[in-house]
């Protein structure tokens, strides 16, 4: 239930400078209050009236969770000396404050506000002081007006102060001038909420700024949620239409508007008319023109064949056709694609590939789209890699991305191999290429059938549809042991047939119909089975993937269950509740979210003690300790990263005893575990099913309906995702033709 509390900031605990985040304490009749939440800069001292919600904490006890929080100005003389002495107008200290409150009594607080000049008669006082008195004041009035604005249309408090950063005492204007404006600063905000705001403000229905917000809106929410690059334009102006309720025609106008802004483009995708945001065009535009200007054929390597046969002496190998043909074609052209499943060689390749280019003095440069990918890579290439962000040098400045390396500072080197393409989205690959040279041969390898990026595009299936590209598809599996059913099985599955499944195999199905029967099954085998059977650590070596995140087998709830069994609350322990999540010393847990920020030590190997930043989504850490005065744990991330993590970021973090197939993209553990259910069709895909298969070293166990596992191997129908890259590259290759003619 909503309380509100007045009193006095008796102390403050904690405060993080970056975000607001602040536990504090409140004195209000003699009751101390903890409370903790974004709110503005307080001071001890200053009179508050907080918004919030009680609740218990299992370690702190009970707390104020605050959502809003209001400065109340003092009004006795005392309050007044309180006020002004601690120190919440710099400059001013005791002695001021006590001579400001003799000279003006009990007009101060008026004198203060409303004739700050009259100030300049106390000793000591000077006109910077004075400004600054003058600051305070109109900021305070600024929060409190948007604050009004904001509570009430159930927009944050976080929100607003991040506005004030932003334009400062322009933002309320800015807001009544066109309330639709904060979409376009903050666009995660609720459209609903910003709308009803607007309507209230007295924007009319038709208004072409609603209209076109709503608009962008989509396009925004198309990208973050479904990963499209674009929409179709005639679906995007029904859906406007129907939504805002207006004609067509309004839609139209309001698009034409966007165009000529330069906010969105319009063009044709295989004969359909898309709308993009230009961020998104600009990005698929550039990769199909850079492509374009790298695709060459190179001579420069001589005895290929030769070079190869010796790799294959040497590592007791004989190269299929397809393998030495992707080889060769590494080998030869500037931008080239690698396509397979598991087992069908592309680790082998790459290290031919790597072997000749190195025995030709051509410097390699290696990396993935993230930590573990580029891990691995490392690992079985022998050879340093590193995340896309990492080598392209991002840096952190006011939560701003920026890449050291781009177009004037670019990547030195002859070739860049790129690992588990399929995680590759558009964003980064645009930085990647405006960061490499045209003479820079680049081999992109991955997966093709594996879920797509996360971030939007499509870029290597694009690449690879677009036939423009040279690729090589490689289909022949090799690594398949006598008893191993893993990769055999996870071609069946791509290939739409039913898995092997026997008793006592690498890949086993245990049938069970009802998801409690499911989950105490998973439960058993998690903390108890296999273990045993493969001497194995139930947190490092047996990961659960789940389709789905709700439900009784969804992710939630087997995190929930599984940290009873694995990591069970014990007094020793250190824990904290963070909303519906208890996060305990020794729990498995996820990043979910990119951090670029995020600082890190590095605690193992030959770079011990190395600071650097960036944890990145999907990156697993366990948590070390928790330090309830510090507001933060130590959480050791990829087993070498150790991070103070704030407790303001806690919405980033995640149990992850159980994952979603989506996060486990690019990982590999000893075991997988996964229920097989009926849930939304769309988690319920051929796609989803191999990729959680292809997870696994050693172990697959599939628990739950035989009549679900046939279904998923049915539907190969994967989430539609708009994207232009290939459109673009056929587009390319025809200017080029013509110009050539
Ligand atoms: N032509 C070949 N003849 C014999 N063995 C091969 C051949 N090509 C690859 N292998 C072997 O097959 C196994 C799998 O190869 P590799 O690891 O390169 O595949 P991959 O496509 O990278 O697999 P994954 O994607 O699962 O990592 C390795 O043990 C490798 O030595």
């Amino acid at each position: 239930m909503l309380q509100d509390i007045k009193g006095m900031v008796s102390d403050i605990i904690y405060r993080n400078l970056e975000n607001n985040y602040t536990v504090f304490e409140i004195l209000c009749d003699d009751e101390v209050f903890t409370a903790v939440g974004i709110v503005p800069d307080i001071v001890i001292g200053e009179k508050v009236k907080v918004y919030g919600e009680f609740y218990v904490h299992p370690v702190y006890g009970q707390q104020l969770k605050v959502s809003y929080l209001e400065k109340l100005l003092p009004e006795t003389k005392d309050e007044i000396y309180l006020y002004l002495s601690s120190g919440v107008i710099k400059g001013i200290g005791q002695k001021t404050a006590k001579k400001i409150v003799e000279m003006f009594g009990d007009d101060t607080m008026r004198i203060l506000q409303e004739e700050p000049e009259k100030l300049l008669a106390v000793r000591g006082m000077t006109p910077e002081k004075v400004e600054r008195i003058k600051n305070m004041f109109s900021f305070q009035k600024f929060l409190k007006d948007i604050m009004t604005i904001f509570s009430q249309y159930g927009l944050s408090q976080n929100h607003a102060m991040r506005l004030f950063k932003l334009y400062g005492f322009s933002a309320l204007g800015l807001l009544y001038d066109n309330p639709y404006f904060l979409l376009d600063v903050f666009p995660e905000l609720d459209f609903k909420k910003v709308d009803r705001l607007a309507f209230d403000l007295g924007v009319s229905p038709d208004d072409m700024r609603r209209i076109s917000a709503k608009i962008v809106n989509l396009l925004n929410m198309g990208s973050n949620n479904e990963g499209h690059i674009c929409l179709p334009k005639e679906k995007l102006i029904l859906f406007v239409s129907k939504a805002l309720e207006q004609d067509t025609e309004k839609v139209e106008e309001a698009l034409d508007s966007l165009i000529k802004a330069k906010r969105v483009v319009i063009d044709t995708v295989d004969g359909l008319e898309m709308v993009f945001l230009y961020g998104f065009f600009e990005c698929e535009r550039y990769i199909a023109e850079k492509i374009a200007s790298m695709l060459k054929e190179y001579d420069d390597i001589l005895d290929i064949d030769e070079r190869i046969s010796e790799f294959e002496k040497k590592n007791s190998i004989v190269f299929s056709q397809n393998q030495k043909k992707a080889i060769k074609m590494a080998l030869t052209q500037g931008v080239s694609v690698i396509t397979g499943g598991p087992g069908t060689g592309k680790t082998t390749i790459i290290k031919c590939i790597i072997e000749i280019f190195e025995q030709e003095g051509k410097k390699v440069f290696l990396c993935a789209p993230t930590g573990r990918a580029a891990k691995r890579m490392q690992q079985q290439c022998e050879k340093e890699a590193k995340t896309i962000h990492r080598l392209l040098e991002m840096t952190v400045t006011d939560s701003q991305v920026f890449f050291q390396k781009g177009p004037n500072n670019p990547l030195r080197c002859d070739v860049i191999i790129v690992d588990e393409m399929s995680m590759v989205d558009s964003y980064i690959m645009y930085y990647l290429l405006s960061a490499t040279k045209d003479t820079t041969r680049l081999v992109l390898v991955g997966d093709k059938d594996q879920l797509p990026s996360v971030g939007a595009g499509n870029i290597l299936k694009d690449l690879i549809r677009s036939d423009v590209v040279p690729y090589v598809r490689l289909t022949e599996v090799y690594r398949q042991s006598e008893d191993s059913f893993i990769v055999l099985n996870a071609h069946r599955i791509n290939n739409g047939e039913f898995p092997y499944l026997q008793k006592n195999s690498d890949f086993y199905f245990i049938q069970k119909n009802s998801p409690e029967e499911i989950l105490k099954t998973i439960v058993e085998l998690v903390t108890k089975k296999l273990p045993n059977y493969l001497s194995a650590d139930p947190l490092t070596d047996i990961q659960v993937l789940c389709p789905s995140k709700k439900g009784v087998v969804g992710m939630y709830n087997i995190n929930r269950v599984l940290q009873q069994y694995l990591n069970p609350k014990d007094g020793s322990k250190k824990e904290v509740v963070y909303k519906e999540n208890t996060f305990r010393v020794g729990d498995k847990v996820m990043q979910i979210k990119n951090n670029y920020s995020l600082e890190f030590t590095i605690i193992e190997g030959e770079e011990k003690g190395k600071v650097s930043t960036g944890i990145f989504n999907g990156d697993i850490g366990v948590i070390k300790d928790i330090d309830r005065a510090g507001s933060a744990m130590e959480i050791v991330f990829d087993d070498d990263k150790l991070v103070f993590y704030d407790f303001s970021l806690l919405d980033d973090l995640e149990l992850s005893y159980a994952m979603t197939v989506h996060k486990s993209q690019g990982s590999e553990f000893r075991c997988i575990v996964m229920p097989v259910v009926e849930t939304y069709p769309i988690l319920m895909t051929r796609n989803l099913l191999y990729t959680a298969v292809t997870r696994a070293k050693e172990l697959v166990v599939l628990v739950g309906k035989k009549s679900a596992l046939e279904y998923m191997i049915a539907n190969q129908k994967e989430a539609m995702r708009y994207s232009a890259l290939y459109d673009f590259l056929k587009r390319k290759l025809k200017d080029t033709q013509l110009q050539a003619l």
